[in-house]
């Protein structure tokens, strides 16, 4: 089954290769002191981008986010990991998985950690001028 087919994945553990750490602060919250969607989505596409970029060998850009759901909301304190995996690789194209999981803050175990959102990426592979060029060219 792919990650679309089951849309809330419930493996018990992050799929693909961990491609960014960081610290969910008070700097990203919202007016209401909640870590938004948006700061979610923004490190969603830096990881894309870096597992894109991997596989193509340079420049690439963001042509579509498919289904995305917000599992569970992200506290303050908890460290975040974005995990990528290269789904699919098109003529230009290619198609990323990722995943986010976080680590409770103060959590009783090392390995207590949920998953809070996943989405495909698809991403294009550019040449120096921007234009669309072949993944493996
Ligand atoms: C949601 C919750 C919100 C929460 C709160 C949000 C707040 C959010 C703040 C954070 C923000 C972060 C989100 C960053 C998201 C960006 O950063 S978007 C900005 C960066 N991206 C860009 O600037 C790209 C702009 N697009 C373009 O320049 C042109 O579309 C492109 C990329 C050059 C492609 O041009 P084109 O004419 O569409 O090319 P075309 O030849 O038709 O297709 C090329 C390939 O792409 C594929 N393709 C094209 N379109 C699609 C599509 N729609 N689907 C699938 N494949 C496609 C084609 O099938 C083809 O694949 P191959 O067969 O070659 O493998």
């Amino acid at each position: 089954m792919t990650l679309l087919e089951t849309d809330l994945d419930d493996a018990p553990a992050p799929q693909g290769l961990l491609t960014l750490k960081l610290l969910a602060s008070r700097q990203d919250t919202n007016l209401y002191g909640d870590i938004s969607g948006g700061w979610l989505v923004n490190h969603m596409d830096q990881a894309a981008e870096l597992a894109a970029g991997r596989e193509a060998g340079g420049r690439t850009a963001t042509v579509a986010i498919e289904s995305m759901d917000f599992l569970s909301p992200v506290r303050v304190g908890s460290m975040v990991s974005v995990y990528t995996h290269v789904q699919e690789i098109g003529r230009s194209s290619l198609k990323i998985d990722v995943e986010v999981w976080v680590r409770i803050p103060h959590g009783r175990r090392l390995e207590e950690r949920q998953k809070v959102t996943e989405a495909r990426f698809v991403m294009v592979a550019l040449d120096d001028n921007g234009r669309i060029r072949a993944v493996h060219g």
